[in-house]
């Protein structure tokens, strides 16, 4: 397949008289990792069930590897992995009684074989009589994945996969999806955390149901337009406070011992600055490139969780 892993167009969705996912567009490149980000409530989870076929869009259309997301819900479910922030096994059943059932919804033939291999490239081979709620959370999310990657999908649907999860086993977990994504398939993750944000090819941003935002990561940074200055030195509290009190300072983020200190007032932060310079000399500030993770915070800090919908932040 040539095109876009997933198109869509106008994508809309509403419950109860309330739009939770107002005319999305969106092109997921083949073989990217596409990281979907948004507040809490502002439309991810609906949107990727409209992706794979799972809900009817109320208006829009789109096709997801080729597929008519509307009349090819089937095809595009048999081609897809989907996985979601809740662990969506069975707790009560053994690892292999899971891998196992996930082979059988997928029709897998020589089933035995497949759930054997899987459990070996997991590391599991001697443990596959274990009951599956037994499991840290990071192992539960690893299991999910080998489970639904094995029908072999082009593409992978993550909706908060690592939610919960501690930050050593996320990072294994991501190093499972390059390795997958060096394999030629494309992923669409949804996350609230930085350090997945910056491993992702796109990134989209939705609040309120609408997209914000949506581009290569490399270009994300421009387009949220702030300006951001590094410093470091001594009693980086006080500073970190007087920042915030200063209505031209938009957001201070701390990185180790220095402080991010950005605005999308670019004459109105230079000012700032130049005062802070002026009156304090043991302080050392650098104007600094732009980068996703300052755009990251700005953006998850805008909008607050989106429930209810109703424009308000709660
Ligand atoms: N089946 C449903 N019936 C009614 N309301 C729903 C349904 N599914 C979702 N919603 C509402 O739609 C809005 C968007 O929810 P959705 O789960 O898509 O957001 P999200 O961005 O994935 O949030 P989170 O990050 O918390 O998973 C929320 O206000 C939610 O309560």
């Amino acid at each position: 397949m040539t095109g876009p892993a997933i198109s869509v167009k106008g994508l809309t969705k509403a419950f109860g008289g309330t739009v939770v996912v107002d005319a999305i567009d969106m092109d997921v490149p083949t073989g990217a990792i596409y990281g979907f980000l948004g507040p809490n409530g502002s439309g991810k989870t609906t949107t990727i069930r409209m992706m794979c076929g799972l809900l009817t869009p109320d208006g829009g259309e789109g096709r997801t590897l080729g597929h008519d997301i509307r009349t090819e819900a089937r095809k595009i479910k048999e081609n897809v992995g989907y996985m979601t922030q809740k662990f969506s096994l069975y707790a009560d059943l053994t690892i292999r009684e899971n891998l196992d059932f996930m082979a059988r919804m997928y029709r897998l033939p020589k089933r035995r074989q497949v759930v054997d291999a899987t459990l070996r490239e997991l590391g599991l081979e001697g443990r596959g009589n274990q009951l599956a709620g037994t499991l840290s959370g990071g192992w539960k999310q690893r299991l999910a994945l080998a489970a639904a990657m094995q029908h072999k999908p082009r593409l992978l649907l993550l909706d908060e996969p690592t939610a919960g999860v501690d930050p050593k086993a996320r990072r294994d977990f991501w190093d499972e999806i390059r390795r997958l994504s060096k394999q030629g398939v494309t992923v669409l993750v949804s996350t609230h955390y930085m350090d997945e944000a910056v491993q992702c090819d796109y990134i989209a941003y939705i609040a309120y149901g609408k997209k914000l935002i949506d581009g290569p990561a490399r270009e994300i940074p421009a387009r949220v337009g702030l300006t951001t200055w590094r410093v470091d030195g001594a009693d980086l509290i006080e500073l970190e406070d007087a920042l915030l009190a200063d209505p031209r300072v938009e957001q201070v983020a701390r990185f180790g011992a220095q402080l991010h200190v950005s605005s999308t007032d670019a004459d109105g932060l230079d000012a700032v600055v130049a005062e802070w310079k002026g009156r304090n000399g043991s302080h050392h500030w650098v104007k600094k490139e732009a980068e996703l993770e300052e755009a990251f915070i700005y953006l998850m800090a805008t909008a607050a969780d989106n429930f209810g919908l109703d424009g308000r932040a709660r």
